[in-house]
């Protein structure tokens, strides 16, 4: 992909991701259940936000274990938009998700790991 593309891509999914927390955070505060399924999950409270949260990556491992590539695709987008909605019960931002991963960009996994406090460790 050239640069160009990977800049386009970059603020596509800022895009996306910026828009869907705006129609999230706009249906928490003002939704109607009865015509909105994020409004309908807010109802329902934090514990059923993350059993679907839990549902929907169990569903990602069946799609990969299965080897189905469409399937996992759906799949993941349904446990973004979950784990989307979790952080905004928590009112979290999904662009700050975006500015974790930019912050390890080019920091190798290992290293990160290896420079924790061992009481870090999970
Ligand atoms: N991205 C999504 C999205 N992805 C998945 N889903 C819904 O998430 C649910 C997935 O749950 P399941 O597959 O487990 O289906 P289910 O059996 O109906 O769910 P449960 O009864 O078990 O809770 C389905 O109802 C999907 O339609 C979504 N619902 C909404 N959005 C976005 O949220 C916006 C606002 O949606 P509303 O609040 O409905 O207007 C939409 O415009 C979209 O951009």
């Amino acid at each position: 992909m050239s640069t160009d593309n990977t800049a386009a891509g970059a603020s596509l999914s800022r895009d996306v991701l910026a828009h869907l927390g705006d129609v999230v955070a706009q249906r928490r505060a003002e939704g109607d259940p009865d015509k909105s399924y994020v409004a309908k999950l807010f109802a329902k409270g934090l514990d059923q936000i993350l059993k679907k949260v839990g549902e929907e990556a169990t569903e990602v491992v069946i799609a990969a274990k299965d080897g189905a590539p469409d399937k996992l695709v759906y799949e993941v987008a349904d446990l973004w938009f979950h784990s989307i909605v979790a952080l905004a019960a928590l009112d979290v931002r999904p662009e700050r998700v975006l500015a974790e991963l930019a912050r390890r960009e080019g920091l190798s996994g290992l290293e990160e790991f290896a420079s924790r406090q061992p009481q870090e460790r999970p």
